[in-house]
């Protein structure tokens, strides 16, 4: 064989070589999604249910399951909110599952979409709410999460009559903890890091041992209109928005790092950071700590319900110093989500030396 007859082998060769490869390693991952997941498709509804493999949901029939799914109805709402409705799924005495029905969905957008989704349902820490499937069909779309059977912190501190229940010093202590510790996670340890952009009391949930879990991480892109426009879409709450985000129309850590100073604002004042007598007087919770916190009148913004009970002082001025430096209105002199865990950890730490 001549030269140019070699080199046209060899050509040939390295693309078969290279097709070859490029199918095993498919088959491969592939195999590798299998192990990871159920998936049961329904002729009936036109939809697609994934759930990712979990001693939990290894115990459930898929089909039983999504049937059990697709018979919410009103009488099974137990909250909602922005992105849809949050409806109590029952499989069993001891089993049951938060789903949130979005309201919005296209089947263009279902690829971008179930990777999200992919990626929300690997992250696991005892301070996230853990997503375990979803359900997609045509015109709408369902998550799947573990049920916290203590409801928001929002309703904990803010909520009417029956629904508002008192939280002693260190239990919103312990929330504040765990909270920092889940946004922690996402900030430094995910890879690609996660910006949660909606921090605040109602997507901090509670556990049965009253453990704080931050939820609807990741939400905020997934709802997105316009991928390529990550930067102009408003996300996020109003109340806890730090001020360079309506400059800027940025989401960044740090802006998630003031939204946190924002919530703990909220359990040391027991105050709603959108509650109507600010906007009346034309500010807003943090405006309204700092200028007292000027006066040095601290004692004046600690919530009235926690006088009832020996509160240590200390802790609390020391968690009100950790809240007002995330609330900098400078973005990179505000802590980073890290280092609050450490700040708020040293806090007990200190205590006992
Ligand atoms: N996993 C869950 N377990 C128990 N209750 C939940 C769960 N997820 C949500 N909820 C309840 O449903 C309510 C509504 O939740 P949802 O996340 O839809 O809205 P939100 O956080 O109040 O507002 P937004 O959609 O603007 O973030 C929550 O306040 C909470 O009480």
């Amino acid at each position: 064989m001549g030269n140019p007859q070699m080199l046209a082998f060899y050509i040939t060769v390295s693309c078969i070589a290279f097709v070859i490869s490029k199918i095993i390693i498919s088959i491969l991952l592939y195999k590798r999604w299998k192990r990871k997941h159920l998936v049961y498709e329904d002729d009936f509804s036109g939809g697609k249910m994934v759930m990712f493999r979990s001693p939990i949901m290894q115990s459930l029939k898929s089909d039983a399951f999504l049937k059990k799914t697709l018979k919410l109805s009103n009488k099974d709402i137990i909250g909602s909110g922005g992105y849809g409705t949050v409806y109590k799924l029952t499989v069993s005495d001891s089993t049951a599952f938060a789903v949130k029905r979005l309201n919005r969905g296209t089947a263009e957008r279902d690829r971008g979409f179930e990777r999200e989704l992919e990626a929300m349902g690997d992250i696991k820490h005892r301070n996230i709410v853990t997503l375990h499937g979803y359900y997609t069909a045509p015109h709408y779309n369902l998550l799947i999460y573990e049920l916290m059977p203590n409801g928001s912190l929002d309703t904990f501190l803010h909520g009417k009559g029956m629904n508002k229940k008192f939280l002693d010093w260190p239990s919103r202590y312990k929330i504040a903890l765990g909270a920092a510790r889940g946004i922690s996670y996402l900030h430094h340890d995910c890879i690609p890091h996660i910006i949660h952009r909606d921090i605040k009391s109602s997507n901090i949930l509670l556990d049965q041992n009253m453990e704080a879990r931050v939820s609807d991480f990741g939400l905020a892109t997934l709802m997105e209109p316009d991928k390529t426009h990550v930067s102009t879409f408003v996300a996020g709450t109003f109340g806890y928005l730090a001020p360079e985000y309506f400059d800027t129309g940025r989401a960044t850590a740090k802006g998630d790092v003031y939204s946190f100073g924002v919530v703990l604002l909220e359990l040391l004042t027991g105050k709603k950071p959108t509650d109507e007598a600010f906007i009346e007087e034309g500010t807003r919770l943090v405006t309204w700590v700092k200028t007292v916190v000027e006066q040095k009148r601290e004692d004046h913004v600690l919530d009235s319900n926690l006088e009832c009970c020996t509160v240590d002082e200390n802790e609390i001025n020391s968690v009100f110093n950790i809240a007002l430096i995330c609330l900098e209105p400078e973005p990179s002199k505000r802590p980073s989500m890290a280092e609050v865990v450490k700040m708020l950890e040293q806090i007990k730490i200190t205590k006992f030396i």
